[in-house]
């Protein structure tokens, strides 16, 4: 007779698709057991998006405070601490990660300590806490850095932004790796953020483009917008080779050394099945190693469900958090689908660029025909009560709907702006609904209110 202890449901991960899982098959009354190699929060809680967040809070913090010394309102002579914003953010992503656990043990989810590996599709082993078996099991095991080699360099001057979250002061020049699976997103912060602690920054980006989601016609206003914090923007440029502390890039002018004590590869992230044992579960990876799953996070192997970065879908935590909630709640014997349309990118850039949608060359592809305006954000109100500071917003509909096709927009309030928009095409809201939104003044969203009332009809 086997010894595994038995549970309705168990869950594979505590990152952000893991924890929502365990969360909502707890919630619809399953018993729930949650593996967790290192540490519950996973890489949202611990390396990612929070520590990130939390620096750039900060950095952003930094060049207010410098804009108001200019101004005469304060007297700010420090510079920016990267080795004390590291220790702020690890403890309050420290406190975010012990909230969590607080919510697993209110929802009674039982939270196991250790490496699991299949043994068959419902049998999980423990390192070191045995066997648990479950009538359905949600993978959420997420991604590991895989960044590129560049010849010549040693590995310990290749960094990823778990290693610059340990940093006490930044490389004297560094080369921030632009592009990847969530297209250079993530260089565009950590360049933000180590231009900022005062590194030498070349952001190198392998396409034509370091913005991903904006129109291509927008790339060099947004450039400019980026240009105070003094970073060396390269596009179509590739690392050949590092020549002691510089690395030659090709480009299509010919190869041009940077500077570059050190590397930083942000974005590249695969998903990770690594010891998971899948195929005891009779599960195959994809060519991408992501286990691919339905709009139920249903893997094909009945009662094994997945969800966020190891479906390779999205890499976002939004997204991871969405499909954890819909793996546990089947896994719990609902039937749900995972909703994944109009999901907005946010860069913590100074100022911030947020983008969500088809560019207008994606939509024209598609033989959408679209309506578009572009408002710029000088001498507008909200602007004005910010402080005065240039930006833009561009929103595309299609013109047979009145659908909003996509927003993109940089400067103070983008974020809001971006995250208002994804709302209401999420709801497949027209512009002509988007127009008679009522919004405070002054506030950002009265911008995207104002480019829905131009393409309205
Ligand atoms: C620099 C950077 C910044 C980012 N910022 C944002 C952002 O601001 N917003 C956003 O939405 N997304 C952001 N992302 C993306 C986001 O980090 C991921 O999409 C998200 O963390 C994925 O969550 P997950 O649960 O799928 O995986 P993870 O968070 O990686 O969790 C997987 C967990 O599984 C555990 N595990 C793995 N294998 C096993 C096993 N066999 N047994 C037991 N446990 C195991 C791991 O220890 C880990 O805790 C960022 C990514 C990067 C690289
Ligand atoms: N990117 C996204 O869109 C997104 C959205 C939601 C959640 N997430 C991620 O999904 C995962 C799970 O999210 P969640 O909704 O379960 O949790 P959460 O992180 O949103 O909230 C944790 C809970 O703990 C409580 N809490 C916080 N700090 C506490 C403390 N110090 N002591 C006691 N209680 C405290 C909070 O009030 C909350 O109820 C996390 O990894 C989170 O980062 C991501």
């Amino acid at each position: 007779m086997s010894t595994a202890r038995r549970f309705d449901v168990a869950v594979i991960g505590g990152g952000a698709a893991g924890v929502a899982a365990a969360l909502e098959a707890a919630r619809l009354g399953a018993s729930v057991a949650l593996v967790e190699a290192e540490r519950p929060g996973g890489s949202c809680v611990h390396f990612t998006c929070i520590p990130t967040s939390i620096l750039l809070d900060a950095a952003e913090g930094f060049v207010r405070a410098r804009e108001l010394a200019v101004a005469g309102v304060l007297t700010a002579s420090e510079t920016f601490q990267l080795g004390r914003a590291n220790d702020r953010a690890r403890a309050l992503a420290r406190s975010l990660a012990a909230g969590l656990e607080t919510s697993l043990r209110r929802a009674r989810v039982e939270v196991v300590a250790g490496h699991a590996s299949f043994r068959e599709p419902g049998l999980l082993t423990v390192a070191g806490a045995g066997e648990l078996a479950a009538d359905a099991v949600v993978i959420a095991s997420g991604a590991r850095w895989e960044p590129p080699a560049v010849p010549g360099l040693p590995a310990d001057r290749l960094a990823t932004p778990d290693v610059v979250q340990s940093w006490r002061e930044p490389p004297p020049s560094c080369l921030i790796l632009g592009g990847g699976p969530s297209g250079g997103v993530f260089a565009l912060e950590y360049a933000t953020l180590l231009a900022l602690a005062g590194s030498a920054v070349t952001l190198a980006a392998p396409g034509p483009s370091v913005f991903a989601g904006f129109d291509d016609d927008l790339q060099p206003l947004l450039a400019d917008l980026l240009q105070p914090l003094g970073i060396t923007v390269l596009v179509g440029a590739v690392p050949l080779r590092a020549e002691g502390e510089t690395v030659v890039l090709a480009t299509a002018a010919g190869e041009r050394p940077v500077a570059a004590a050190c590397v930083l590869a942000a974005d590249p992230r695969v998903p990770s099945v690594r010891g998971l044992g899948i195929e005891c579960a009779g599960l195959t990876p994809g060519a991408d190693g992501a286990i691919p799953v339905d709009a139920a996070c249903a893997t094909g192997v009945p009662g094994i469900f997945a969800a966020g970065d190891i479906t390779g879908q999205g890499m976002r935590s939004s997204t991871a958090a969405v499909q954890g909630r819909t793996a546990g709640a089947n896994a719990a014997g609902e039937s749900r689908v995972a909703r994944l349309s109009a999901v907005p990118w946010l860069a913590h850039t100074v100022p911030p660029v947020a983008a969500v949608g088809s560019t207008a060359a994606a939509a024209q592809q598609a033989g959408i025909p679209l309506a578009s305006v572009t408002l710029g954000f000088e001498g507008t109100a909200p602007s004005v009560a910010r402080g005065g500071h240039p930006g833009l917003l561009r929103l595309h509909a299609d013109r047979r709907t009145g659908e909003i096709v996509s927003a993109q927009a940089a400067g103070p309030g983008a974020h809001e702006l971006v995250s208002a928009a994804a709302a209401l095409m999420q709801t497949e809201a027209t512009v002509d609904q988007a127009a008679a939104l009522v919004a405070w003044h002054p506030s950002p969203l009265e911008l995207l209110a104002e480019a829905a009332r131009r393409l309205a009809g």
